[in-house]
């Protein structure tokens, strides 16, 4: 059994501000015994136009924030899994990373978004992430980590479980979703969401995800997750905005095993295609 812990936190557009936060959370993460910790969705700054997104990128080596959580890392022999912003191939554009920094601060592990999320809700937010993100187009194989193989995804790829399939097909006994949901998609859809994320694949699912207000346009949804291979809430951060918080939970490869045994999940790949 391995514990590990998810951070939730409200960044904005300072990232002196997010790392400041972020060494919080993981003060709060190594006194409470965790060996891993997950941070949201675009922990190093959350922009208030497509234009600020792209005006506050750095290339990773010269990243304040990614140094700063590189040294945590090292130092605390904490690895920490983030959502950061990275230059795109077209200047005018971001890629939406997650980054795995092992216990020695190195970068071990990438995953770009695949799904941006552009929407337009009648009476709720519109987003257009297109306009500031360049999507992925790669799923990346899950990385090995002392707790079992972690698979990575990002906050709207969530709504399309090929993905986590895939992931699960490639080995993955943990699946992320570092996120920074909308309010109203948040109250509809989020729990439910991960929950069958995790029962379809039988694995842990660790969200973590932004709460509050970063800005006069945008609020995040907050209840970081996570969610054993039954289905069942093991953690939930709700939505106090006060501040920045952990969450932990045991990762348990006997409950793996017996969801896996109890229940197997034979695909029917000669009726429909395999992912
Ligand atoms: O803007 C940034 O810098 C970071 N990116 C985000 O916050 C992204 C794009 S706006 N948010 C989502 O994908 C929310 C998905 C969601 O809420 C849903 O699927 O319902």
């Amino acid at each position: 059994m391995t514990l590990i812990a998810v951070g939730q936190l409200t960044s904005t557009a300072s990232m002196a501000h997010n790392l400041r936060q972020c060494q919080v959370l993981v003060k709060k993460a190594v006194q409470a015994g965790a060996k891993a910790l997950f941070l949201p969705e675009a922990t190093d700054y959350i922009g208030s136009s497509p234009e600020e997104t792209v005006a506050l990128v750095k290339l990773v080596p010269s990243s304040e924030f990614v140094t700063g959580l590189r040294e945590e890392a090292r130092r605390e022999k904490l690895p920490i899994h983030v959502g950061v912003h990275e230059p795109g191939l077209d200047s005018n554009k971001v890629k939406n990373t997650v980054l795995w920094i092992n216990d020695q601060g190195e970068i071990a592990h990438r995953y770009q978004k695949i799904h941006l999320f552009d929407v337009d809700i009648k009476n709720g937010p519109v987003l257009k992430e297109s306009r500031s993100v360049e999507r992925g187009s790669q799923i990346q194989p899950p990385f090995e980590t002392p707790f079992g193989k972690v698979g990575s995804t990002i906050c709207f790829d969530i709504r399309f479980p090929e993905i986590s399939l895939a992931l699960k097909r490639m080995g993955a006994d943990i699946i992320t979703y570092p996120s920074a949901f909308t309010v109203p998609t948040g109250k509809a859809h989020w729990e439910i969401l991960l929950r069958a994320r995790a029962i379809e694949t039988q694995s842990y699912v660790v969200a973590a995800a932004q709460v509050g207000r970063h800005n006069e346009k945008r609020v995040s949804y907050g209840h970081s997750m996570i969610v054993d291979p039954w289905g069942v809430v093991l953690a939930d951060l709700g939505d106090n905005s006060q501040e920045p918080e952990i969450a932990t939970a045991e990762i348990d490869h006997e409950l793996l095993k017996k969801v896996r045994t109890e229940v197997p999940l034979n695909r029917r790949t000669d009726v429909y295609p395999e992912i």
